[in-house]
C-alpha cells in the first residue's frame, strides 16, 4: 500500500496572507484525515512563509495518522523536530531563500554530515527519510548514512512526464528497486498530481508514501477536499 500524505503548506500560505486564523490549518489537517488522508506533511521554512514553527507542536497533537516534518537540518529545525518527535522527518537540502524544493541531497559530499543528523533523529525515535534525486551514483552513500527511507524528488519526473513518461520514470524505477533490495524504504514527492501519479505508482511497486501538496490544494479548490482526497487515493490503488 502507498500512503497519501497531504502537504498542507499552501493552506498555511493562504492563512498567512491575512491577520487571523482563516483557513484554520489545524481543522484542515483534521478534515484531511477524516476524509482519508494517511499522513500530514509540513515543511517549515526559515522565513515561515507558510508553515510557522509554532504550528509544529500544535499539529503533533492533532495528527492521528502519520506526521511528517520536512526541512533543512539547521540547528533550529533539529531542536524543534527532536522536541516534537514526528513519526518521520524528511531531510531536504533547500537553501533558505529558494522558491521551492528543486533537488535532492548530494549524499556523497554530505555523507558524514547526514550520518550524524540521521543518527540523532533515530536516537529520538524518529524515522528518517532523505530527499534524493533518482541518481544511482548516490546509492552507496545513502546506505552509509543509515537512513530508514529516501524520498525520490519527482519534480523532474513531472516535467519530463509530459514529453515521454516511460523515459521520465526509468531512473526512478531503477533506483527504487535497488534501494528496496538494500532494505531502505521508498517515498516520493514534489509536483505529483492527478495526471502523473498513477503511472508513477504503477512503475514503483515498492512505493511506501507519496507526499503531495501544491497540485492537491489547487485541485481541492475545484473538486472540494473530500473528493480530491478520494481522487488521489484512487490513483494509488
Ligand atoms: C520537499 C518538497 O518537495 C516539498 O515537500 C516542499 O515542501 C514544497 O515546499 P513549498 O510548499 O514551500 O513549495
Ligand atoms: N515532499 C513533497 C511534498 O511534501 C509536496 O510537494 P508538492 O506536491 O507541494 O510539490
Amino acid at each position: 500500500m502507498t500512503r497519501l500524505s497531504v502537504n498542507i503548506n499552501k493552506v498555511a500560505l493562504l492563512r498567512n496572507s491575512r491577520v487571523g486564523n482563516y483557513p484554520d490549518l489545524y481543522q484542515f489537517a483534521k478534515d484531511c484525515e477524516e476524509f482519508g488522508a494517511q499522513g500530514i506533511t509540513v515543511h517549515p521554512r526559515p522565513d515561515e512563509r507558510h508553515i510557522r514553527y509554532a504550528d509544529i507542536p500544535i499539529l503533533k497533537n492533532i495528527v492521528k495518522t502519520e506526521y511528517n516534518i520536512e526541512g533543512y537540518p539547521s540547528k533550529e529545525f533539529m531542536e524543534l523536530v527532536i522536541k516534537v518527535k514526528p513519526d518521520q522527518c524528511t531531510l531536504v537540502p533547500d537553501a533558505p531563500g529558494v522558491l521551492t524544493s528543486n533537488t535532492g541531497w548530494d549524499t556523497k559530499t554530505h555523507q558524514i554530515f547526514l550520518t550524524d543528523i540521521v543518527s540523532e533523529l533515530q536516537e529520538a525515535g524518529i524515522r528518517v527519510s532523505l530527499f534524493l534525486n533518482a541518481d544511482m551514483d548516490m546509492v552507496s552513500s545513502v546506505v552509509a548514512t543509515g537512513t530508514d527511507r529516501i524520498e525520490l524528488y519527482t519534480g523532474t519526473y513531472a516535467t519530463a512526464f509530459l514529453q515521454d513518461k516511460e523515459d521520465a520514470v526509468k531512473a526512478h524505477a531503477e533506483i527504487s528497486k535497488t534501494v528496496h533490495q538494500l532494505g531502505i524504504g521508498i517515498n516520493a514527492g514534489h509536483d505529483l498530481n492527478l495526471q502523473n501519479l498513477k503511472f508513477y505508482k504503477e512503475s514503483l511497486p515498492n512505493l511506501k508514501e507519496v507526499s503531495i501538496g501544491h497540485a492537491f490544494i489547487a485541485d481541492s479548490l475545484y473538486y472540494g477536499l473530500k473528493s480530491t482526497i478520494q481522487m488521489y487515493r484512487n490513483n494509488l490503488c
